[in-house]
């Protein structure tokens, strides 16, 4: 085990480290990432105390006292019975305040936030000794590519606060708030349960597993750090997943699962026959221990977020130790929401769309399986009507549970005469778990091209152009209304992320990590497996690779036929008649001027006229990229060939080592390719190439040259 060190910062300040071996150069930057880090470590104690100076801090420290004299009195008194009696039933279970060790529920915004189906409340009523519930928040999660979005955040600042609400009226729980210092790592976790457990004699951490690599790796090394230190009891449960990615048992080679290897197709059969179904989900329980007494949390106090700035409600908290972490007194303290001159408020803009409540989001679920379900079929890509479940926001925080999702579509399906069973919409939750799968075993597909040779791509870097798809200025309505829906909601229907992905990648030949980008900037439901997967695949090099390119006026037409998704988000254009709303260009100036349209000046020019020659364009762009590339790349037929870690009865070299240390060992496999990419014109030299240049057969590739290594290499490649 190596010593515990920053090395998620690192991985965030430059991602694709963590991923390869370091050159020298790469290693000395580490190192003065670390000093530097160790350093800011350093000055922040010093700091804090200057702010407040010793006078000032000790006037400080009595005011707290006094405050907390008289608010443990007003806790006792909230401990009371809750009138509602949901609480009731704890005291007569018997949960033992006089116990001597807490438990801690550790919130992190992975799936766990909620009170149905949730192992970590069933497991700390097993445990029967006082509870708390903590969330921590550090500028680490907010960076790199792993990160929580910015729209995401604010929508996870206001379910957190509902849950906390929640978890009061229910259970008299409290969530307690902790903010880490800006690039935390795993080292600042451990002091902070270091001083938990000798502060209430914490033994017991219970927490979500998170599936994104870095904080997989991180939550190992807290785990392996706290039980080396002998006191700590740490469990991590599933609350995301219907299984967790190891479990499936697909590896590709499987003759029941044929289809292209890393499709849908093939990992649903073998999720089918090898996982089977999820457990049942539990009901929420029915009382919590109480909390300890003498919490070392301040007070907290109410502030309206925009009202106050992080910085400013820092020295309300109580800094601990040498400042890895402090306790703070409310969920805006930790800096969670983004606030400041310059950040966009979508507490004000986006947060109007959505009720977070869990209650309110479990009745969506009900009235989407009752209502739209019968018709997800045929309807599902009308953006013009509610005909999806908009529940991606609360399945990616797990305000909502998958595996309810999952047995409840089920009953529901049953219930529906033949005909009317979507097929469709029971895989999407597959879909989900292979974007898991996916990002398990490629933990770069975040980052870059699963398809290494794609990365010698040229695109188009015009900032214009990049600009006027964010904004929703791109002159086809289509576009623009699903761009400017995503910027007020922080949501989008799924074909028309496809089509505003299609077009920034087909039509514009822009780099699908713009895309990808953007959309983890502004996506509530910001799931950095399912982003990164449906990125990659539109891009090209994803396991996957998208047999279409949508074009943007008939799709507009198919998918808004009545034109009232464009009316609601380009109200520019609601004057049109239905006949020019998708394409306004095409209308005779007089229609124009009767619905008030003036192109250039209310509503933009297209910043493409030539479609046709656009596509001419990004398809040369791929076409040249592979004529470019070593032959050993593709198969003999064109197909893209990637380097696969080797996957055995579905466990990737994770789950062999115990430790997320990362795959060793590779083969070589081919991946789906459009047709246009394998054939003529640049097809035709590029089989010309390939003929001239003798194509190695599948050949295993090993970075680690163990025997048992070699044996199972020459295993899979047979
Ligand atoms: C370029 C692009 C980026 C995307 N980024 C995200 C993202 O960051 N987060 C996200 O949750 N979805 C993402 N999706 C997938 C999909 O668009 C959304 O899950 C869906 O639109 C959410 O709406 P819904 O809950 O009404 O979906 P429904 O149609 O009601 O489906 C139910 C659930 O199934 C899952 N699901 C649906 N489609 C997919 C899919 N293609 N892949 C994996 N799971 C799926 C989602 O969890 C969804 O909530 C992306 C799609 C594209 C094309």
């Amino acid at each position: 085990m190596q010593p515990l060190e920053c090395r998620l910062a690192t991985f965030v300040a430059k991602p694709a480290s963590l991923l390869r071996r370091h050159s020298s150069a790469e290693k000395s930057w580490l190192a003065q990432e670390r000093a530097s880090l160790f350093q800011n470590k350093t000055q922040r104690g010093p700091l804090s105390f200057q702010k407040f100076g010793t006078s000032t801090r000790r006037a400080y420290l009595n005011m707290r006292k006094t405050k907390r004299r008289s608010s443990e009195t007003s806790t006792t008194e909230a401990r009371r019975p809750h009138p509602s009696g949901l609480a009731s039933g704890r005291s007569a279970a018997g949960p033992s305040s006089a116990s001597s060790s807490t438990t801690i529920i550790w919130l992190r915004g992975r799936g766990d936030l909620r009170v149905y189906d949730n192992p970590l409340l069933v497991h700390a009523q097993r445990e029967k000794q006082p509870l708390i519930i903590i969330f921590t928040w550090s500028q680490a999660d907010a960076t790199g590519p792993f990160s929580y979005g910015d729209a995401q955040r604010a929508f996870m600042f206001s379910v957190i606060d509902e849950l906390h609400r929640d978890l009061k009226r229910r259970y008299i729980q409290d969530i307690h708030y902790v903010r880490l210092r800006d690039q935390a790592c795993a080292s600042d976790y451990v002091e902070l349960f270091d001083y938990l457990g000798k502060t209430l004699r914490a033994n017991v951490l219970l927490l979500a597993r998170r599936y994104e690599p870095p904080w997989r790796q991180l939550d190992d090394e807290i785990e392996h750090a706290l039980k080396t230190m002998n006191r700590w009891k740490v469990f991590s449960y599933n609350m995301h997943l219907l299984h967790e990615p190891g479990a499936v048992g697909y590896t590709g080679d499987s003759p029941a699962t044929f289809g292209h290897f890393g499709t849908l197709l093939p990992f649903y059969r073998a999720w089918e026959r090898n996982a089977g179904h999820p457990p049942q989900p539990s009901e929420a329980v029915s009382w919590l221990p109480e909390a300890p007494q003498n919490l070392p949390w301040p007070e907290t106090f109410s502030a309206t977020i925009g009202d106050v700035n992080a910085s400013e409600v820092i020295p309300e908290c109580r800094e601990l130790s040498t400042s890895s972490f402090s306790l703070v007194p409310s969920l805006q303290s930790t800096g969670l929401h983004p606030v400041g001159a310059g950040v966009a408020r979508w507490d004000i803009t986006v947060m109007r769309s959505w009720d977070v409540r869990e209650e309110a989001v479990r009745a969506q679920l009900r009235q989407f399986l009752q209502d739209r379900l019968p018709r997800y079929e045929s309807s599902k890509s009308r953006a013009d009507r509610q005909s999806v479940s908009r529940l991606s926001p609360f399945l990616a925080l797990g305000v909502v549970s998958v595996r309810e999702m999952y047995h409840e579509t089920r009953d529901a399906l049953r219930r529906l005469p033949e005909h009317k069973r979507s097929k469709t919409f029971a895989r999407r939750l597959i879909w989900r778990e292979l974007a898991y799968w996916t990002l398990h075993h490629f933990p770069e597909a975040a980052m870059e091209p699963i398809r290494s040779h794609y990365t010698t791509q040229e695109w188009n870097e015009d900032p214009e152009l990049i600009a006027a798809w964010q904004q929703g200025r791109t002159g086809y309505p289509l576009i623009d209304a699903g761009m400017r829906q995503l910027w007020q909601t922080g949501w989008m229907p799924q074909n028309i992320r496809m089509a505003v992905a299609s077009f920034l990648i087909e039509y514009l030949n822009i780099h699908w990590m713009h895309g990808l980008q953007w959309f983890h900037h502004t996506l509530v439901d910001l799931d950095i497996a399912i982003n990164a997967m449906m990125w990659q695949n539109a891009g090209r090099s994803g396991l996957d690779m998208w047999n279409f390119v949508i074009h943007p006026v008939t799709s507009s037409r198919t998918s808004d036929p009545t034109g009232a998704y464009v009316r609601q988000w380009i109200p520019e254009l609601s004057q049109l008649p239905n006949e020019f709303i998708h394409a306004p260009w095409a209308a005779p100036e007089s229609v124009r001027q009767a619905a008030a349209v003036r192109l250039g000046d209310t509503y933009p020019e297209r910043i493409v006229n030539d479609l046709a020659e656009a596509r001419r364009r990004s398809k040369r762009a791929v076409l040249e990229m592979r004529c470019r590339t070593e032959p050993h790349f593709f198969n003999d037929d064109g197909y893209d060939r990637i380097r696969v870690p080797i996957l055995e009865t579905g466990q990737s070299r994770l789950e062999h080592t115990g430790r997320s240390a990362g795959p060793h060992l590779y083969v070589w496999r081919h991946v789906f390719t459009r047709r246009e990419f394998r054939g003529a014109p640049f097809g035709t030299l590029l089989s010309e190439q390939a003929a001239s240049t003798k194509a190695p057969q599948l050949q295993p590739v090993a970075l680690q040259d163990t025997p048992a290594a070699q044996g199972k290499i020459a295993e899979e490649a047979s």
